[in-house]
């Protein structure tokens, strides 16, 4: 029956190897500037074209009424001075003369004192001013956190079925199923199960002896995609396309890596890609203003080819080391969408042959075995070479991300664990695989 472990699932998954070269070269072809027929439509560098000029930053009437969705950080409130009302006393039991009732003075509705101009919602120009920078320890006790539903679901799941037992055929069968139900996908589970079966089969283990040999397994999976983004100094810029469904976290992935460059002394411009939703726009304009980043802009339905070309213009006459663009996720439309991103490629080639450096693909963790399939789509239309896994926060799905990096062997760069400007960091492969066994650090 050890021979059932070995041989009963060997990892299947060679395929996507094979599957995910042939999709980079069409990717790659479809992305090669040379017999392009097409650039009819491309917006050429709008010498003569003074009209729709992208609006560029800073935006100053950006600062009051942030969208809902906005996602900043707790901000110290400012605090308004509020009339105080008199706290409305039961009058005392009729004593009399009954007749003439003063009526208590009625909590009036205050002269409203001049209140002074309600302090604007501060602009928010400075990153640092939002919230201390954790810690090394402070960010593993966060991710931990953040992967705490994720963890207590695989680890709940792994006392119920070693306490006190053998490590059998039927337990490694429930193992498998588990870690599967975890999102770590059935290659993976079958995989990391196999590893467990040939060190400790037919021996009594303990749950902690199970985490702690599941998360050697899964940092061995994750270790090889646990890749820092690095820009290349020599690009001016190093031009990054973000890409990802709608909601993903594509423009707060944005903002978090702005402020990242530009405490590394960087030099960064963003564009607003997303020019079918009006609030996609204002969103990145908050997020310029936040990190201090001139954001290139046009109106809603503006192409979004055309601004991406002016914003890669603008950005390298003005020498800037990093550019980030903004796309559409509109994935109902998935068409249009291909299209409208192959050309974003297409054009800004134009500028630069080898631009995009760098195309992130943001998944949002919480959708689980979903996040593949949308792997799949966005490789196929534009050349993924980088994956950004947020919400890790709150998901019981974070499993997700060890059967990625098993099936697409695509980078993960970095991970969020939060909305707030500081909770994208790089992926540490070791940190992840403890956190979502929940084990300490050490
Ligand atoms: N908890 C948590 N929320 C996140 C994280 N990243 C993004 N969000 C939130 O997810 C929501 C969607 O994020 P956006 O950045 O607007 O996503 P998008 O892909 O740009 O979406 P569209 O603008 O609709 O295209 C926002 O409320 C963000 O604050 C994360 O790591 N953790």
């Amino acid at each position: 029956m050890i021979f059932r472990w070995f041989g009963r699932k060997k990892p299947e998954e060679t395929a996507p190897k094979d599957e995910a070269a042939k999709n980079e070269s069409v990717a790659l072809e479809s992305s090669t500037p040379a017999p392009e027929p097409e650039p009819e439509k491309t917006p050429e560098p709008p010498a003569a074209a003074p009209a729709p000029r992208p609006e560029t930053e800073p935006v100053p009437e950006l600062a009051p009424a942030p969208p809902a969705a906005e996602p900043r950080p707790a901000q110290p409130v400012p605090v308004v001075p509020i009339p105080v009302t008199p706290p409305v006393t039961a009058p005392a039991a009729p004593v009399e003369p009954p007749a003439p009732v003063t009526p208590a003075p009625a909590p009036e509705p205050d002269p409203v004192p001049e209140l002074p101009p309600a302090p604007a919602p501060t602009p928010t120009p400075v990153v640092a001013a939002e919230e201390a920078p954790p810690t090394k320890k402070g960010w593993f006790a966060k991710l931990k956190e953040g992967l705490s539903k994720s963890s207590s679901k695989l680890t709940d799941g792994i006392t119920s079925i070693f306490t006190k037992r053998k490590l059998d055929d039927e337990a490694l069968e429930e193992l498998e199923e588990l870690l599967i139900t975890a999102d770590l996908g059935p290659a993976t589970a079958a995989k990391v199960t196999a590893e467990l079966a040939r060190t400790r089969f037919g021996k009594e283990v303990s749950p902690e002896e199970v985490k702690t040999t599941l998360a050697a397994e899964v940092s061995k999976i994750v270790t090889p995609v646990a890749k820092p983004l690095v820009l290349d100094p020599a690009l001016k810029p190093h031009v990054i396309l973000v890409v990802g469904v709608n909601g993903t976290g594509k423009t707060t992935t944005i903002g978090k890596l702005a402020r990242q460059f530009k405490a590394e002394g960087k030099s960064v411009m963003l564009a607003a890609g997303d020019t079918f939703r009006a609030a996609a726009v204002s969103q990145l304009k908050i997020w310029g203003e936040r990190t201090g980043c001139p954001v290139v802009a046009r109106d809603t339905g503006a192409d979004a080819a055309g601004l991406a070309y002016d914003a890669l213009e603008r950005a390298k006459a003005e020498g800037v080391d990093v550019l980030l663009i903004d796309t559409a996720g509109r994935l109902q439309n998935k068409t249009g969408l291909m299209e409208e991103l192959r050309k974003i490629v297409r054009v800004i080639k134009k500028l630069d042959e080898t631009a995009p450096h760098t195309t992130l693909l943001t998944l949002d963790a919480t959708t689980g075995q979903n996040a593949h399939s949308q792997v799949e789509i966005f490789r196929d239309m534009v050349n993924v070479n980088g994956l950004i896994l947020t919400k890790l926060d709150g998901s019981a799905r974070g499993g997700v991300l060890v059967s990625l990096a098993e099936k697409f062997k695509i980078p993960v760069h970095a991970i969020g664990v939060g909305e707030g400007v500081y909770d994208l960091r790089p992926f540490d492969a070791d940190a992840f695989a403890k956190s979502l066994m929940g084990l300490s650090a050490d």
